[in-house]
């Protein structure tokens, strides 16, 4: 079996090409917006939102058929066409030039596969079933999306905050462990959920007490 190796990759300015401008292909390319990657995509036609995207200057829309060097100088590309032959061509140009390639509905044809995604803020939660089922991938991400709502969101960022003021403030590494520990309990996420505006108040009083106590 194919074990695939998941990795977080920063495409922030990244040049990546979508190749089609159907549902699937709009999908990849929200996600790809959402992580801050510089989109074109090629193809004569383009559902409504690809269109609406092109218009925001939040994608480049070639409208027309995939040329080989559209590639060109891109990080990372993906094939959606409803043409097999275009597909192979454009994962044999990628291949060429060493880029990650994807084509949707070939794994053979890729060498990274995209995950379903909950996304809460910083919080990335991410399901791949090496390609066994997509439809599973779905199904567990609408589970967790029930489970994992935006108060993590909130969590994050505040733990981002108070990470840092604890690694400053407190010098005892098994205090430090013990704190952070102790803040990703269930009590906390709850409040973030029932207290958004009041959390990091009670968080920062509790913070200052459990270091007063301890030291
Ligand atoms: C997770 C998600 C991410 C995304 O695409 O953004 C994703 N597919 C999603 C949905 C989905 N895809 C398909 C259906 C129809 C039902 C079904 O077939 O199950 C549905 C469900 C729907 O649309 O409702 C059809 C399909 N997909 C692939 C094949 C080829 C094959 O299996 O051989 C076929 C059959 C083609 C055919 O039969 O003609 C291949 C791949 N699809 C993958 C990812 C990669 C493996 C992910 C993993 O390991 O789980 C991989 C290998 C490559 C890739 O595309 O990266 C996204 C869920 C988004 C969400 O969370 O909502
Ligand atoms: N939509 C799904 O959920 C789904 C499910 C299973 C499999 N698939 C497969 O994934 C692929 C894409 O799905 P879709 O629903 O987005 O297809 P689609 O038919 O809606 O869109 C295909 C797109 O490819 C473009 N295209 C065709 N030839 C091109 C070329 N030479 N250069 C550039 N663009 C070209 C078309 O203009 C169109 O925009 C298809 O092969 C489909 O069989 C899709």
């Amino acid at each position: 079996m194919r074990q695939y190796y998941a990795m977080m990759v920063d495409l922030t300015s990244r040049r990546c090409l979508v190749v089609g401008g159907g549902p699937v292909a709009e999908r990849k390319t929200v996600s790809l917006v959402n992580a801050g990657a510089e989109v074109v995509v090629v193809s004569p036609t383009a559902t409504p939102r690809l269109k609406q995207m092109a218009l925001l200057g939040q994608i480049d829309w070639l409208s027309r058929s995939y040329r080989s060097e559209d590639g060109e100088h891109c990080f990372l590309v993906i094939a959606a066409t409803n043409d097999q032959r275009v597909n192979r061509t454009v994962y044999q140009d990628a291949k060429k030039r060493g880029q990650w390639v994807n084509v949707v509905d070939q794994p053979a044809l890729c060498n990274f596969t995209v995950p379903s995604t909950v996304q809460r803020g910083k919080l990335t939660i991410a399901v791949s079933t090496s390609g066994a089922s997509p439809s599973l991938s779905k199904k567990i991400r609408r589970e967790l999306e029930q489970t994992y709502g935006d108060e993590y969101a909130l969590f994050l960022e505040l733990m981002q905050e108070i990470r840092s003021l604890i690694q400053r403030q407190v010098p005892d590494a098994h205090l430090r462990y013990q704190l952070m520990k102790e803040l990703v309990s269930d009590r906390w996420i709850e409040q973030c959920r029932t207290n958004p505006h009041g959390v990091r108040e009670l968080m920062l009083r509790w913070i200052d007490q459990q270091i007063s106590v301890q030291t």
